[in-house]
């Protein structure tokens, strides 16, 4: 019986200190929405970034380079990836450039052996690369379906597992999910189950390094809507789309990198997007086909679909 007391006593205590951490973590969140955040200083690390030939990619590599941080950056595309580091190089940080397919396993592994070999510990990992196959389920190539979860998805179990043991070592360090608004709330499009699959993955490696007390490595979440970049060039929303316009791809990075730099968990740009991920989850499923077919979300893909079926019959899409 005392026992039994002993039990409910400590359940009771444990209750009151998560409603006080509850309490607490919401107040700071507000107060972190309302206040600037302080900025953690990156200058001197080791900073990865994959898909760093492209827009985004880009972008980040200068960012993370006008706060002094160096660069290892990868790429399948050596050519975009070399004019990245050029642009970087002229901000005075030293930059490694490595040609890797993301969506081969072992590619990833040699790769990540060479980085530590030959440039050292990476302590900024961000996890950019990404594709879209942008096809009708029924008429995409099976390997170009495989090829988007390989590139999106399977990529940063092989990332996270090359570069984590040195961060767990030092217990330091950061890992950027660079998913997207599809991760949180889908439309019709080969692409969302990668991004479901990342923003998974974000979450329990998240978790995983909380379980072992490893507060020195933290990670964040990144999730755009639409940036023009050209990834998605044709996708659009119905007319209201002046209410929510493409992402600018430099705000979006700039946002990212707020969010990064003040060991933010999560952004959504723009935080309008937090409202259908809370839709999805709050209302009836009709509810939201509902909301979706009055927004034009329902076949927001279609002209992008088109578009890549013009560029593949002209023979201008890589197929791989
Ligand atoms: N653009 C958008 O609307 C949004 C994009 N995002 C996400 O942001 C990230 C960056 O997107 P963005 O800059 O627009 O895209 P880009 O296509 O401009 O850049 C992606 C880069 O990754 C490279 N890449 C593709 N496949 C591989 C591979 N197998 N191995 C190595 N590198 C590869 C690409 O090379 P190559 O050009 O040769 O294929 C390219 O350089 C992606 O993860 C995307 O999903 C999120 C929300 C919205
Ligand atoms: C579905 C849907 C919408 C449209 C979202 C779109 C068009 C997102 C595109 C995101 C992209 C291209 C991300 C790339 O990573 C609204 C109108 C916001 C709200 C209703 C549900």
């Amino acid at each position: 019986m005392n026992f039994l007391l002993l039990i409910i006593m400590i359940v009771i205590v444990d209750l009151l200190l998560m409603l006080i951490d509850l309490t607490y973590s919401i107040l700071s969140a507000v107060i972190q929405t309302i206040l600037r955040p302080r900025l953690k200083c990156i200058d001197g690390e080791l900073c990865l970034i994959t898909g760093a030939g492209g827009a985004l990619g880009r972008l980040f590599a200068l960012e993370f380079a006008k706060e002094g941080a160096h660069l290892v950056l990868w790429d399948c595309n050596a050519a975009a990836n070399e004019q990245t580091a050029k642009q970087a190089r002229e901000l005075g940080v030293q930059v490694h450039t490595y040609t890797v397919d993301l969506s081969k396993r072992q590619s990833i592994y040699e790769a990540a052996d060479r980085v530590r070999a030959e440039v050292g510990c990476v302590s900024i990992l961000v996890n950019n690369a990404g594709v879209v196959a942008g096809r009708r389920l029924l008429d995409c190539p099976d390997e170009l379906l495989e090829r988007t979860l390989l590139v999106n998805c399977h990529a940063l179990f092989w990332m996270t597992k090359a570069f984590l043991p040195q961060m767990k070592a030092k217990n330091h360090g950061h890992i950027v999910t660079i998913a997207s608004a599809l991760g949180l709330f889908s439309t019709a499009c080969d692409y969302c189950a990668s991004k479901f699959g990342a923003v998974g993955f974000h979450e329990s490696l998240t978790h995983e390094l909380l379980a072992e007390d490893l507060d020195g490595i933290k990670t964040t979440l990144v999730c755009p809507y639409i940036v023009d970049t050209g990834m998605f060039a044709g996708c659009e929303i119905r007319e209201l789309r002046s209410l929510i316009p493409p992402l600018e791809p430099l705000y979006t990075v700039q946002q990212s990198m707020k969010a990064i730099l003040a060991e933010q968990q999560m952004i959504c740009i723009p935080r309008l997007m937090y409202i259908p991920f809370l839709a999805r989850a709050l209302l009836p499923w009709d509810a939201n086909v509902a909301t979706y077919r009055f927004m034009g979300g329902d076949k927001c893909m279609l002209p992008f679909i088109k578009n890549v079926e013009t560029k593949t019959t002209n023979g201008h899409i890589k197929s791989s």
